[in-house]
């Protein structure tokens, strides 16, 4: 009798550990690990999936739980995710569930409430088998529970195969949809050459079916191949044409609608290889794809300028992994904000290149993964959370901007997907690359030690050199009787790009007007009732309000101080919309655009303001960091930092660090093409060395200099850091939780080479109206130490739990306080 050992899926700490059920006779040999299944857990039922099969025999087998359902053919997690899952547990103390939470996709989780309902616009019939669930789910939408309830354990399955048929949909779908302006896509199922010999077969038994197959497939191949598949208006075509929709039937196509705004950047995919490669490009190129081919495991930073054309690096590479049989994963900060990137990619490899994002449906998520999982798509681009993207073969990994503070999750698991992506590569012996213009003190440490080597790439593609930097000292300016927001060389530069017909670029690491309302009189501080911070001050057409950035409270201005009653409320701190407030009005011809959070958060809008941009629409760009990253734009030959203290202030020991990259960065989108590029740095601290070193784009004085503090005051890479939080409304339960940790912890742990820091109160003491304190842990290896952290964790984490509060642990933290 066979006895498989599951993990459910329901995250409570209770349930993380296995529970065996039997597995019926019909079934044996057909469970096996990976496997999503239905079970029984008390009277509830939860999808879990197979950690193990065993063959048990005995009266305990027999006494077993049986298997309600299995839910996939294939395994939906490989033996490799499955390590993965609980190396991850290890490695970030967090549950086997909400590791699995963060390897699987939401949109494969089971919600026995969710309905799900027929397509209205699918016509025709499924397989015969389908038959029953699809003619009772036409009746009335049906949640999972029901099903089962009703159709018996194997319409789990048959309900998974009408999914992925395209035949039925959440009930719950359509709805959020209503009024939005939809895109009929006719998304091909097979490749280029199934739909063309279809139409041949077709060409006589169905002459219209096969006119529009060649249309389809004639618009598709030009378009890329993209996995988005081609709008049907481009065709003249509606999904309730009789011939299109006995095309969807048969599975030759399937028809998905699409909000106009989410037409996935495949759908425009463009690509234009270089006439030919520079020497360090193509030294790269060498270096990188015999390591792709040799199956090894080996880490290599490829520290290349800005405008060094890494790009074409990470593509020809990826060529040469597909050539050698390997699948290719490539993490980017954000895919939002790198649309030129994710273009190339789905223009070079078509439809082999499957995208996540945070702008797919669930549905559409769903169909990605699985398009990975069965080998259709062989290369991932995505952010964080596609580092789990399930790339058969997976021999390459390049992770791009990798110094980038986002790919540190924030929530459990606390991952870091540079180290799963070290993790997956070390473990199928494939190649790691970490592309940087500011390689992280980590990277660079890791190549100090041995355990990478660097690849630079010093020159730009345009065979120019770097933008030159001139630092200006506000304090100078201010005495020179400049009380404006722009110095002389900021105003000269911008007229002189402006004026020449190019464009400029404009930075300032901060939305809203002002940081701050600060009344001159008492010296009081307008801060937020639930947090202890101040609030932003923000201007649009309708006035002026603050808003707490922590929490999304906002109130209304007040005309004199709430504290001293005086009418001395000024605002401090340059915000975004204070800048382009102050373009306007000293320069009203000039077309101005800003891009942070706040112009973004449409669905799509990222994008649209990049290409507007990049189509000359604009003639200044104002934005935070959000146009940092990555970005390509010929015509800009000005850039502007308004104030490159904001990022210094800030209380982390990798400020320094995260300014030099800034700057760096922001420079670098100066002078990308033709023509020359100059960039401007405003700051009352002209001579921080990050600034310094980023003016003369110096990383190697950097790095020394920020290597020699952090082995001083021992700081990352020279040790870890693990926070931990206790979250509470009452100031003295959180206080005491941290406390009690801080005892645990020093009664667990050795004093050798760990440092335990005194609970102290969180850099944001309260936020939410909840207090957090905090405990800070150096060591030098996780391994050593993790014991004691998870158990001293334990016995304040159920206290906390059960007395209304929240206890955190950030092992390798991203961020203190
Ligand atoms: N060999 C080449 N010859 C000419 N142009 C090239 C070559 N390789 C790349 N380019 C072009 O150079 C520009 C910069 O390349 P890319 O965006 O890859 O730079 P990058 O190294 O990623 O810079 P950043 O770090 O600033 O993002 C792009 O417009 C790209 O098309
Ligand atoms: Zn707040």
């Amino acid at each position: 009798m066979q006895v498989a050992s599951v993990v459910v899926e329901i995250p409570a700490r209770a349930l993380d550990r296995r529970f065996d059920y039997r597995v019926p006779l019909e079934w044996e040999g057909r469970v096996a690990p990976g496997q999503r299944v239905y079970v029984t857990l008390g009277r509830r039922l939860c999808q879990a999936y197979v950690w193990s099969v065993a063959d048990v025999d005995g009266p305990a087998a027999r006494d077993l739980k049986p298997l309600l359902a299995v839910v996939d053919d294939t395994p939906l997690l490989t033996a490799e995710l499955m390590d993965l899952v609980a190396w991850l547990g290890e490695r970030y103390g967090a549950s086997t569930q909400a590791c699995l939470q963060a390897v699987v996709p939401a949109a494969f989780r089971l919600q026995p409430q969710r309905k799900y309902r027929v397509r209205p616009d699918f016509r025709g019939l499924p397989p015969d088998d389908l038959q029953p669930l699809w003619q009772a789910l036409r009746r009335e939408p049906l949640s999972y529970r029901q099903v089962l309830a009703r159709h018996g354990p194997d319409a789990a399955i048959a309900l998974e195969r009408l999914l992925a048929l395209g035949c039925i949909e959440e009930a719950a779908a359509g709805r959020d949809q209503v009024g939005a302006r939809q895109i009929w896509f006719a998304v091909p199922t097979g490749s280029l050459e199934t739909m063309r010999a279809a139409a041949t077969e077709r060409s006589r038994r169905a002459p219209r079916q096969a006119r529009i197959l060649e249309a389809l497939a004639a618009a598709w191949a030009e378009a890329g191949c993209p996995p988005g598949g081609v709008p049907l208006t481009a065709l003249s075509l509606r999904p309730s044409d009789e011939p299109v929709r006995a095309l969807a039937a048969q599975g030759m196509v399937r028809l998905e609608a699409r909000e106009v705004s989410r037409v996935p950047e495949a759908a425009a995919g463009r690509d234009e290889r270089p006439a030919a490669l520079t020497r360090w490009q193509a030294e790269a190129i060498r270096r990188l794809s015999a390591r792709v081919v040799d199956e090894r495991f080996s880490v290599h930073v490829l520290h290349g300028v800005t405008g060094s054309g890494k790009t074409e690096v990470y593509l020809q590479v990826m060529e040469a992994c597909l050539a050698a049989g390997g699948g290719a994963l490539v993490l980017v900060p954000e895919i939002a904000l790198t649309p030129q990137m994710v273009q190339r990619f789905v223009g070079r490899f078509g439809p082999q290149v499957a995208v996540l994002h945070s702008g797919l449906s669930q549905g559409e998520k769903r169909d990605e993964w699985m398009r990975v999982r069965r080998g259709a798509a062989r290369i991932v681009v995505g952010a964080r959370s596609a580092v789990f993207a399930p790339v058969e073969n997976l021999r390459l990994i390049i992770v791009d901007e990798e110094h980038e503070p986002s790919y540190k999750q924030e929530e459990s698991p606390r991952y870091d997907a540079r180290e799963v992506a070290r993790w997956r590569m070390e473990r199928c012996g494939g190649t790691l690359v970490l592309g940087s213009a500011t390689p992280s003190l980590q990277a660079m440490h890791e190549v100090e030690r041995g355990r990478a080597d660097v690849i630079p790439m010093p020159q730009r593609t345009n065979g120019k050199p770097l933008p030159p930097v001139t630092v200006v000292d506000m304090r100078e300016e201010l005495r020179a009787g400049n009380r404006s927001l722009f110095s002389r060389a900021l105003r000269q530069g911008l007229e002189e790009a402006v004026g020449s017909g190019r464009q400029a670029i404009l930075f300032i690491n901060r939305r809203g007007y002002a940081a701050f309302l600060l009344c001159r009189s008492c010296g009081e501080t307008l801060d937020c009732p639930h947090c202890d911070i101040s609030m932003t001050l923000h201007r649009g057409r309708d006035g002026a309000w603050l808003q707490c950035h922590y929490c999304g409270e906002t109130a209304s201005v007040p005309a004199v101080c709430p504290q001293c009653g005086e009418p001395a409320l000024r605002p401090y701190g340059v915000g975004t919309q204070q800048v382009e407030q102050a373009l306007r009005e000293q320069w009203p011809t000039w077309r101005v655009m800003r891009m942070d959070v706040d112009t973004t958060r449409r669905k799509g809008a990222h994008q649209q303001a990049i290409s507007r941009f990049a189509d000359g629409d604009a003639d200044v760009l104002v934005g935070t960091q959000m146009i940092a990253k990555g970005l390509d734009f010929p015509n800009v030959s000005f850039v502007g930092v308004v104030s490159a203290d904001t990022m210094l202030a800030v209380p982390d020991y990798r400020a320094a660090e995260r300014t030099f990259n800034l700057l760096t960065q922001v420079a670098g989108r100066a002078g990308r093409a033709e023509a020359e590029g100059k960039t401007v740095v405003q700051t009352y601290r002209p001579e921080h060395y990050a600034i310094q070193a980023a003016a003369h784009h110096d990383y190697a004085a950097f790095y020394r200099r920020e290597r020699a503090l952090r082995e001083a005051f021992s700081y990352p890479p020279f040790c870890e850091i693990t926070v931990f939080w206790a979250i509470h409304p009452e100031e003295r339960l959180a206080r005491s939780a941290a406390q009690r940790f801080e005892r645990e912890l020093r009664r667990r742990l050795g004093e050798d080479g760990v440092t335990v820091l005194p609970a102290v109160a969180a850099g944001v003491g309260r936020v939410e109206d909840k207090y957090r304190y905090q405990v800070v842990v150096k060591y030098s290896h996780w391994v050593h130490v993790r014991e004691g952290v998870m158990a001293a964790f334990r016995t304040v984490d159920e206290k906390m739990h059960s007395a209304g509060g929240t206890c955190v642990l950030d092992v390798n933290a991203g961020r203190i306080g």
